[in-house]
């Protein structure tokens, strides 16, 4: 998943990796989020997708971090996408705020290793047995679209 935006739950408690003395030489007290994840960095990640022939597997959403590190209710998962969550993570957000708020663009892609148990007559848990088998089963997958990305985003870094 290209990550089109994101909720950060534990900030919502006041975890936030921006809290603490303010360091100005890294960016603002109170940085704006409205364009945390990069719109030409995003189409760009489509595309190469796409020329890859991996249309099928990569879609844009909205990514949601959480403590952890236990893995989620069913009820949390309900709630998460009732609200228009399309992932959720225990990572990635804290580094991205950080990334935003000293000027950096950036780019966000998650991959989707567990289907979020939503039935309470399913069988299925999350493990993380599973998350491990399906990353090292993309790992090929994901090598080649990295590999690619990083050769066309050199040419575009100028676009902002
Ligand atoms: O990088 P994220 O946070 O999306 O990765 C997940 C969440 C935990 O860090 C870990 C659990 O499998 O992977
Ligand atoms: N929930 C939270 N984090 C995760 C999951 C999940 O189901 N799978 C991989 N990381």
């Amino acid at each position: 998943m290209v990550i089109l935006d994101h909720i950060n739950m534990p900030g919502f408690a006041g975890h936030n990796p921006l809290s603490g003395p303010k360091e100005e030489q890294f960016g603002p007290r109170f940085p704006p989020m409205s364009d945390a994840y990069d719109k030409d960095l995003r189409k760009l990640a489509l595309a190469v997708g796409q020329e890859l022939g991996f249309a099928e597997k990569i879609r844009e959403g909205v990514y949601c971090c959480l403590g952890g590190p236990n893995f989620e209710t069913i009820a949390e998962c309900r709630m998460l996408n009732s609200l228009g969550v399309d992932a959720v993570g225990m990572s990635t957000v804290p580094e991205v705020i950080v990334a935003g708020h000293c000027g950096l663009r950036v780019l966000g892609m998650s991959l989707v290793t567990n289907k979020a148990v939503m039935d309470y007559n399913s069988e299925a848990t999350a493990s993380q047995d599973e998350v491990l088998q399906a990353g090292k089963d993309s790992a090929r997958f994901l090598e080649k679209l990295i590999a690619l990305l990083v050769q066309r985003i050199e040419p575009n870094n100028n676009v902002s």
